[in-house]
């Protein structure tokens, strides 16, 4: 396949060549079992020991704070059971309206199962009202369970605020950080957040590996049980290959935090360039953000059909609605948002990395007029139709 201009870096992230480099040598010559006697077994623990120190160091916590597991959604679903089976008499959860499916189908599930969950909605510009966290919070609240920032339209939450709220009622709180690690500094140690999950694919790391961050002196269930890995936290045989990876990715990305400017300068020029094509808005909240990520909605068109365009000439980016997931229903990021089914239908996310360069960004804003252009005339919302919208949009935010 010819070279991609990958602007999808919040959906999966290229594995940095230097953590293949680390991985390499556990998947030939260091096969051994972290968990045997022998001193070829405990070579490999010892890989294990050095890549634990590399992601604490990342998330400023101890090393004996943090599990791996094999993904960010695997974390999300142990925080989440650890803190109810913490508090078993409490049967009040709260969340968010614009958590990734892996948190809101768990609750979900938890609903069904005869907790009352609680979700936080979110404005215009997809930001959390603390003030309605302060009121749906009580003494039987097991868990307040948010994202740090969401993936979809990079809009951060103020976690720490949430945290100490959370704290004021004795509920412990689950950070969701999937996708900050490695795009803004954290610190435990100063921290309100009492377990906080991390996945390596979207920080250079390879799929199938993540960590989750279980503060110290916190009552922990395992979600799997068996044998004695990572100390009784989740049992089963460690991914050691994946687990070095992590490792070295969370070294790489500590160091490329310094220049995380220079990414963010590039994704505003991206901004600017497409926010000037009529008809577009910014979807979420411009300043508090990932400095990674954009989210823009072209009126009066189908994202999916933008996507196909930008698809033949390379460049990978993605809408969080219906088109990608095969479902027929738009983004509930989005919808929680209120937009108006005009934007809703035609919003794109431009994700970068350390990896992306001027020259993509060259490209994009080269070919995207002309796209919207041509799909604007081709259509099914013609300008007549287009006008008709707009005013029935006026008429139902004004009858609100
Ligand atoms: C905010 C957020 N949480 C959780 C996940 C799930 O992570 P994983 O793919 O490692 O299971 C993702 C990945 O899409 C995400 O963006
Ligand atoms: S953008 Fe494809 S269905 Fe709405």
């Amino acid at each position: 396949m010819s070279a991609v201009i990958y602007l999808d870096n919040n959906a999966t992230t290229q594995v940095d060549p230097e953590v293949v480099a680390a991985i390499l040598p556990y998947l030939t010559q260091y096969y051994g079992n972290p968990s045997s006697m022998h001193s070829f077994g405990g070579q490999v623990g010892k890989a294990l020991k050095q890549a634990r120190n590399q992601v604490a160091s990342l998330l400023g916590a101890e090393e004996s704070e943090i599990i791996f597991t094999s993904c960010g959604t695997e974390g999300n679903n142990t925080a989440i059971r650890a803190a109810i089976a913490a508090q078993p008499d409490r049967k009040h959860l709260i969340t968010t309206q614009v958590e990734h499916a892996c948190v809101l189908n768990l609750f979900k599930q938890l609903e069904k199962q005869g907790y009352t969950v609680t979700y936080l909605s979110v404005n215009r510009k997809g930001q959390l009202d603390l003030m309605e966290l302060e009121a749906a919070i009580t003494g039987s609240t097991a868990l307040v369970s948010t994202m740090y920032a969401n993936n979809e339209t990079g809009t951060v939450f103020p976690v720490e605020q949430a945290g100490a709220i959370a704290k004021e009622y004795g509920a412990t709180f689950h950070v969701d950080a999937v996708q900050v690690a490695g795009k803004l500094p954290l610190n435990m140690k100063t921290s309100t957040i009492d377990l906080m999950t991390i996945s390596g694919h979207k920080l250079h790391a390879p799929k199938g590996v993540g960590a989750l961050f279980v503060r110290r002196g916190f009552r922990f269930r395992p979600l799997l049980v068996g044998g004695h890995q990572e100390r009784g936290r989740r049992a089963g045989t460690e991914n050691v290959a994946g687990i070095v990876g992590l490792g070295k990715a969370a070294e790489l990305a500590q160091l490329h935090l310094a220049d995380v400017a220079t990414e963010k300068k590039l994704r505003d020029r991206l901004e600017k360039g497409l926010l000037a094509i009529s008809d577009t808005e910014l979807n979420g909240d411009r300043k508090n953000r990932l400095p990674n990520t954009t989210n823009i909605g072209f009126k009066y068109i189908e994202g999916e059909a933008i996507l196909l365009s930008l698809d033949q000439y390379g460049i990978c980016a993605s809408s969080g609605s219906a088109c990608t997931s095969g479902s027929l229903e738009p983004s509930h990021v989005l919808r929680a948002m209120g937009l108006p089914y005009t934007i809703l239908h035609g919003s794109i996310r431009f994700s970068l990395s350390r990896n992306t360069t001027e020259s993509d960004i060259d490209l994009v804003l080269e070919v995207m007029p002309g796209i919207v252009e041509r799909l604007r005339a081709l259509s099914p919302f013609n300008n007549d139709q287009a006008e008709w919208l707009q005013d029935r949009e006026e008429a139902v935010v004004g009858a609100r």
